[in-house]
């Protein structure tokens, strides 16, 4: 089977209208007239984004804001959703209706269609489109990194990860780590301040350290992360232990939906964030732990394959 990165690079042969950005960005950016619509589209399969057993209203709330997280990285206010459903058991299907207008009601954000479509038994894979128009142009893209910018990240790492593991074990589904997980918050209104101020700007779905390279590959530079600077929740190092291993995978497990970004070693912010790296000359990821260096790990990141 062809792996994602492979299938995209196919796509990437014949996606050539700017708005598509080269499938290289969180979204595709649409010129009309004097306004931008940023668009995204996300999907999620059980067995892969969720448990069988998940809360239908978790599944939805993730659903819109792992969306929403890509609408963030591009400064845009969200102005609706389209949803790819696909029906099973009744049950479920209404405590998953009920969780999408919770969560569009949370954003202020409406539903404006989709389609629907049985499962016939099989896995559901659903999928959301998204919509936005940037509140600030140029907008925000991967690709525009400089030399001695400094990597920026909102939030802290590893927390979804450490919840995942807790919900796997059986554990009580409550708490800031399961909450992670199953609700995560797209950084709307950082992405929205940040939007004039950063070089490059991108959210984190599948690990700081591959999509931090995807960042440095698209600006066609490198990047230098110190694991030592990574910022951890003090609920992830009571569960996980503060290691270079347990830092390594909140480097790399994904599913933390906080902004990326670059910005001039003297800019000032305007939002909470932690410096975890900088742009360098040259291309690819190079990690540190304070000042020794470090090999990269097999795996960077989550792909689908
Ligand atoms: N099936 C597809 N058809 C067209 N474009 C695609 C497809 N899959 C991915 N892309 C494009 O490839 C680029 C990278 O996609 P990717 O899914 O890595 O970004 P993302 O949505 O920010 O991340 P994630 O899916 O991990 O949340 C984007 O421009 C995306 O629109
Ligand atoms: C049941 C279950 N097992 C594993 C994971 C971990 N996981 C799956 S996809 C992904 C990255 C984002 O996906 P995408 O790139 O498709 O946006 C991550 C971290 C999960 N969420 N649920
Ligand atoms: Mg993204």
């Amino acid at each position: 089977m062809t792996t994602e990165s492979a299938f995209i690079n196919i796509l990437r042969g014949f996606a050539k209208d700017p708005a598509a950005r080269g499938l290289l960005d969180d979204a595709a950016v649409v010129e009309i007239g004097d306004s931008c619509l940023i668009i995204t589209h996300d999907m999620m399969a059980e067995d892969v984004h969720f448990k069988s057993n998940a809360n239908p209203a978790d599944v939805a709330w993730k659903l819109v804001a792992s969306n929403l997280s890509d609408l963030a990285a591009k400064g845009a206010s969200p102005i609706g959703v389209l949803l790819g459903f696909m029906l099973g058991d009744d049950d479920w299907d209404r405590a998953f209706a009920a969780g999408l207008e919770k969560v569009l009601g949370h954003y202020g954000v409406a539903l404006l269609g989709g389609d629907t479509v049985s499962n016939r038994g099989d896995k559901r894979a659903l999928g959301l489109t998204a919509l936005g128009i940037a509140a600030n142009r140029p907008v925000p893209s991967r690709a525009g990194a400089q030399v001695g910018d400094i990597l920026y990240v909102t939030g802290t790492l590893g927390d979804a990860l450490a919840g995942f593991e807790l919900i796997d074990a059986g554990f009580d589904e409550v708490g800031p780590l399961a909450d992670a997980f199953n609700r995560p918050q797209a950084r709307l209104a950082e992405g929205q301040k940040l939007a004039p101020f950063v070089h490059a700007m991108m959210d984190i779905s599948d690990g700081l350290l591959i999509d931090a390279e995807r960042m440095a590959t698209a600006s066609r530079l490198g990047i230098e992360i110190d694991l030592a600077c990574i910022p951890l929740s003090p609920a992830y190092v009571s569960y996980r232990t503060d290691s270079l291993e347990s830092r390594m995978q909140a480097a790399s497990w994904g599913d933390d939906y906080e902004l990326l970004f670059c910005a001039p070693a003297d800019a000032r912010l305007n939002v909470d964030a932690t410096a975890v790296g900088r742009v360098i000359a040259g291309g690819g990821l190079t990690l540190r732990n304070g000042d020794e260096l470090v090999k990269l790990p097999p795996t960077l990141g989550y792909q689908h394959h």
